[in-house]
């Protein structure tokens, strides 16, 4: 078995990116990526610490913007106008789940597709599900690129998407689609899931439950991608793949943490670069 390790090859992306953030620099363009953060779940509090270190690592001007789980709606909604139209935002993303007085959809809706480097605004998932897409989703992006570093080849694969929801089960779903793999989507209506997921290639799973995935769901020498993000029984971080039950079955495996998380967040970081290098390109041709 050959792990997928996101750690090793986010460490590896970040070198060329640093390359890109250097040349945008000496045009006189920081990356500006912003989070938009409500409240204090723990689990977001982390992913966002990660997010910060990691750009400001790459010489990108972060924001933090942290609201009391009261905030209204119309305080996010003012911010997320403020920052459509602030010229040293590049990006920003409104880190979900949001509270229950916030409605999701509409705060999604007021961002500026243009800026929406989450991707997860209508006209950027329209853009992803044609195929001509400049944002990709994060988590699905950084999956793909993982899945590349290793040379795992898709065309005409067998891929089992287990999880279907807008941040992580549709848009990977839609760029395996893209890379010519066979894709099925099984969600929690699925019937007779064990056998669905053991004809997968590659399985992708996002499902949110711990170590829910276990030798039986496994074709001999599959590829599985774990993007569970739970804690166990002792309160260890873990994904939603039983790594020790299967990891003899398997051929390559991302393991939880240091998989998908870290590739996530490259994704992130590479998506902003390339609003920073499109602002570039727009500043020095309005220049002629
Ligand atoms: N609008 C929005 N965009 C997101 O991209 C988004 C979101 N909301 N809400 C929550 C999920 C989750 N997510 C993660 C990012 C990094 C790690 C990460 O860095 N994981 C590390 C360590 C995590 C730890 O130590 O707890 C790892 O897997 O090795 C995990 C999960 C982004 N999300």
């Amino acid at each position: 078995m050959k792990l997928l390790d996101g750690k090793a090859v986010a460490s590896a992306l970040d070198e060329s990116m640093g390359k890109r953030v250097a040349s945008l620099k000496e045009q006189n363009i920081t990356p500006g990526l912003a989070v938009i953060l409500v409240g204090n779940n723990g689990a977001s509090s982390v992913y966002v610490r990660n997010k910060k270190r990691r750009a400001e690592k790459l010489g990108f001007n972060f924001q933090l913007i942290h609201y009391e789980e009261t905030v209204t709606e119309t305080e996010i909604l003012n911010k997320i106008d403020e920052l459509n139209h602030d010229d040293n935002i590049d990006g920003f993303i409104v880190q979900l789940p949001l509270p229950d007085q916030i409605d999701e959809e509409k705060v999604i809706q007021a961002i500026d597709p243009k800026k929406d480097v989450d991707g997860f605004s209508p006209i950027n998932v329209g853009n992803l599900w044609i195929g001509d897409s400049t944002i990709k989703p994060a988590t699905a992006d950084g999956i793909i690129k993982m899945l590349d570093y290793y040379n795992v080849r898709l065309k005409g694969k067998n891929a089992v998407v287990i999880g279907r929801s807008n941040i992580v089960g549709k848009p990977v779903a839609a760029l395996l689609l893209e890379r010519n793999a066979t894709v099925t989507i099984a969600h929690i209506f699925t019937k007779d899931l064990p056998s669905i997921a053991s004809r997968a290639d590659v399985l992708v799973v996002a499902i949110g439950d711990p170590k829910f995935i276990d030798s039986k769901y496994i074709k001999e020498g599959a590829v599985v991608v774990d993007v569970g993000m739970n804690h166990d029984e002792n309160g260890k971080l873990c994904g939603d793949v039983d790594f020790e039950d299967v990891k003899d079955k398997v051929s390559m495996i991302s393991p939880v943490p240091g998989g998908v998380g870290p590739m996530t967040i490259t994704s992130l970081m590479d998506m902003t670069i390339v609003l920073a290098e499109e602002r570039a390109k727009r500043i020095n041709g309005s220049k002629g």
